[in-house]
């Protein structure tokens, strides 16, 4: 089977990973797989600048073809926040401290200011390549509550209009149709054929 490998030790995201690209034929592999030990410092002050130090650091320590997600939620009353720093907003790793954190900032904010979005930048990079980067969003709401068990991260707080559910009470199929994830993997295959 053919391989991506992706620099991340998200679980959450490998899953999503693996929801767009096992129907293309494709099996997942992350750093748990290929670098458990490797650390990677996201030192960066945009999505985009940390996804490409990710995906150049995993792809020149294998030799190999890396694609690395930087993504976040960016609250609109939050003035954008937790933004670059979602992973570790309430100080540690811990999604369920980060939504709390949330949610006790956003306590005041009324119902029509609740807006927000998911973003993920996307890069690639490997050993005969420029590196390259795409964007991809994802319009949604923040809740007062947790709905739902799917998904990681903030899931459980977006609410996603359209579809009348939050992020955590979608399929990981699902998610990936509408997701800022999805958004940015389905424009890399679109520009792949011109950067490669
Ligand atoms: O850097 P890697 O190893 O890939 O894993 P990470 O979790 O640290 O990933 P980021 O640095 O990109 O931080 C992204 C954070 O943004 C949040 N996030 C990103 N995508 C999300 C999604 O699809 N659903 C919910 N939360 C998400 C979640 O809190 C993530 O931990
Ligand atoms: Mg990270």
């Amino acid at each position: 089977m053919k391989q991506v490998v992706i620099a991340t030790k998200n679980k959450g995201k490998a899953k999503d990973f693996e929801a767009l690209f096992t129907p293309l034929g494709y099996e997942v592999v992350t750093m748990f797989d290929v670098a458990p030990d490797m650390e990677i410092e996201e030192t960066g002050t945009t999505f985009e600048e940390n996804a490409v130090l990710k995906a150049e650091t995993l792809a020149q320590a294998l030799g190999k073809l890396v694609i690395a997600d930087d993504s976040g939620l960016a609250v609109d009353a939050l003035g954008g926040e937790p933004g670059v720093y979602s992973a570790r907003y309430a100080g540690d790793h811990d999604d369920e401290a980060n939504i709390i954190k949330v949610m006790e900032k956003m306590n005041e904010v009324p119902d029509e200011k609740r807006t927000a979005r998911f973003c993920c930048a996307l890069a690639i990079a490997g050993p005969e390549m420029e590196s390259h980067t795409v964007f991809g969003t994802c319009e949604g709401v923040i809740l007062r509550e947790k709905r739902g068990t799917n998904g990681f991260g903030y899931d459980p707080i977006f609410f996603v209009p359209e579809l009348n559910r939050t992020m955590a009470e979608l399929t990981p199929e699902e998610k990936g149709a509408i997701s800022h994830r999805g958004n940015a993997i389905r424009k890399l295959a679109e520009e792949l054929p011109n950067i490669m």
